[in-house]
């Protein structure tokens, strides 16, 4: 992708470990490598189409000595979410972040933390069988779009199906979301918890009924084999109210780990089925 390169931006802030290089400051340089589409601005000489350099070192100058921190990774990790939420062109931020004085109490040319922060696809399948199926699924999709890092891109239409898996559950209102984050995955799951919490989900058994179920799917081509985050979802390709939704809004996503896209493994599904 291409991109914009600030490097050794020299900022005066107060981070660190020591109270002494709270009290005293010291001096740190900062390099910003800002991956963004530049042909819109380039071939229309419209600085409106692209971000303004000028204006992200000031917002970095200003943002860095604002908020002092110990940990050079915390300032990174701050700031390359700052520029992300603040510089809506940007896609991903690759940060230098070098400590010229680190007193070490021994000869340095610098020490530096270097990180790559970004904006990511991520899909969440949708589901409610209690309550008012319908407000609390629109309820969820607003307060997503509200969360700061989280751009909401497209919304499948819901589907009334029946309850999977137990015997007796009043039917599911099941729908899916595509969107854009800059919050990293597990920072992700826990605001859609926060969401299922708020609608009132009561911690139960496995599959009971519920207000609000808020399953990720994805996060961009992410494999993750933790427990509390599989990804992809571990059951999602056996779950028609799941596949129907994310067949309405990325029909040819492709699974990270088979390269097998969604409308393929819903066709071969219905084949199944059918025969
Ligand atoms: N991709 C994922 N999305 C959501 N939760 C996940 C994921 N991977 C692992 N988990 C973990 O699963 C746990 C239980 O999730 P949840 O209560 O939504 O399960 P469930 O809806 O009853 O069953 P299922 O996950 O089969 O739909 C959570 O504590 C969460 O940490
Ligand atoms: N139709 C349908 N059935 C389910 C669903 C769901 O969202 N839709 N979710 C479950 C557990 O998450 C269990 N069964």
């Amino acid at each position: 992708m291409d991109y914009l390169n600030i490097e050794g931006l020299v900022v005066f802030a107060h981070h660190g470990v020591f109270p002494e290089e709270n009290k005293l400051g010291q001096r740190f340089e900062i390099s910003a490598r800002l991956d963004l589409v530049t042909s819109h601005a380039g071939m229309q000489d419209d600085l409106s189409r692209s971000v303004d350099y000028g204006a992200v070192c000031h917002s970095i100058q200003d943002f860095f000595q604002a908020h002092p921190v110990k940990l050079i990774e915390t300032a990174a990790e701050q700031l390359a979410r700052h520029l992300l939420l603040s510089f809506p062109a940007l896609h991903t931020v690759v940060l230098r972040i070098a400590k010229p004085w680190a007193p070490i109490g021994l000869p340095l040319d610098q020490v530096s933390v270097n990180i790559t922060r970004g904006w990511h696809p991520v899909t969440v399948a949708m589901g409610s069988n209690q309550g008012d199926r319908l407000k609390n699924l629109c309820d969820a999709l607003e307060a997503l779009d509200r969360i700061p890092g989280i751009r909401v891109k497209k919304i499948a239409s819901f589907i009334e199906t029946p309850a999977a898996g137990r015997h007796n559950e009043p039917p599911y209102l099941n729908g899916a979301v595509l969107f854009d984050t800059c919050l990293l995955p597990r920072e992700c799951l826990r605001q859609l918890q926060a969401l299922e919490k708020a609608a009132g989900r009561q911690p139960g058994e496995k599959w009971s009924t519920r207000p609000l179920d808020l399953d990720m799917i994805f996060y961009d081509d992410l494999i993750s084999e933790n427990p509390r985050l599989y990804l992809p979802h571990p059951r999602y390709r056996e779950r028609d109210f799941v596949l129907k939704p994310l067949n309405d809004i990325i029909p040819y996503h492709k699974d990270p780990l088979t390269g097998e896209n969604i409308q393929a493994i819903l066709q071969a599904r219905q084949l199944k089925k059918g025969r």
